[in-house]
């Protein structure tokens, strides 16, 4: 279990995370979702020790990751550059993991690299991005570690590969149970894989809850107003007007909803259908800015 409590961190003066608590437990799969900048990168660099907190403590099983290094070799954080790999080659890199991860399944790191086509003798430099990002999530998974940290793990990438990563990982956690925490703006395929999702707004937490929780506390629709649009219900507190296209407004609710919707059915409108909810609107609702919304 993977405990965060009250941390903070500053850089260069500034403040990038702000008393974010939350837990993570065993066989969990988040979805790490905030604006760029928001402080994600930070959050999981912090996490795994490579940054220290100014204020609070994260813990690993009860025991601080700061004051015990060997909790780190129970987690692995998979950047979203291997850069620092470049001048080792793929079963170079297996050694290295291998001296901070005692459990590093080497057998099935060489089986994966040979299932995806990676050369195992050639440097990191010499991949393509693709490449490179396959070969940081192999590392990951043969690490045998019970958490995993992955930052942007298919940015960049292009469809096929981006699958490929996915099948990969869901496959690996369905086997061995490990955690990830996944840092990405890619919602779509966080929504096929994760069943909790972080939110950070601004270095803060802005919350954590079930996948299903997130998406149950709105309601999208879809409405086209008989004649002018009533600008004072498209106004009220919990309606926010996504997109407008033509006549057509698609509108997120929160909470009242149906109230709201009462109010809406009076107008009469021409059309007015619910939409399933999905992990994008829950990102727009919470964390687009007010003057971000079109009207
Ligand atoms: N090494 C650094 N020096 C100065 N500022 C930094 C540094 N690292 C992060 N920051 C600042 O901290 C804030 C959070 O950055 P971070 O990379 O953690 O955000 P993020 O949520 O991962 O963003 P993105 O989605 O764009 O990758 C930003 O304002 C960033 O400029």
């Amino acid at each position: 279990m993977l405990s965060v409590n009250s941390i903070s961190k500053r850089i260069d003066g500034e403040p990038v995370l702000r008393n974010i608590s939350f837990d993570l437990g065993p066989g969990r799969i988040a979805a790490l979702i905030g604006r760029n900048g928001a402080g994600k990168t930070t959050l999981l660099r912090t996490l795994i020790g490579i940054l220290d907190p100014d204020q609070g403590e994260i813990t690993w099983k009860g025991l601080s990751v700061q004051a015990f290094p060997q909790t780190r070799q129970e987690i692995v954080y998979v950047p979203d550059s291997l850069s620092m790999l470049n001048s080792y080659t793929a079963l170079e890199c297996a050694k290295l993991y291998r001296l901070s991860y005692p459990g590093f399944d080497e057998v099935h790191f060489s089986t994966q690299l040979r299932r995806f086509n990676l050369p195992e003798g050639k440097k990191i430099r010499s991949f393509s991005k693709g490449m490179k990002a396959l070969v940081g999530i192999l590392l990951a998974f043969s690490a045998r570690a019970n958490l995993i940290l992955l930052d942007e793990p298919t940015n960049g990438l292009d469809p096929i590969i981006r699958k490929q990563i996915l099948s990969y990982m869901m496959e690996e956690v369905s086997e061995s149970g490990v955690s990830l925490l996944i840092s990405s703006h890619q919602l779509h395929e966080l929504e096929r894989i994760s069943d909790t999702v972080i939110m950070i707004r601004e270095g803060q937490l802005a919350s954590i809850s079930s996948l299903d929780g997130a998406k149950q506390t709105l309601h999208k629709l879809q409405i086209v107003f008989n004649g002018e649009a009533p600008a004072d219900l498209l106004n009220l507190p919990h309606i926010r007007v996504v997109q407008h296209i033509v006549r057509v407004y698609t509108l997120l609710l929160q909470d009242d909803t149906q109230e709201i919707l009462h109010l809406l059915e009076e107008q009469k409108p021409l059309l007015l259908e619910q939409i399933s909810i999905e992990l994008d609107d829950v990102f727009d609702y919470h964390l687009r800015g007010d003057d971000e919304y079109v009207s």
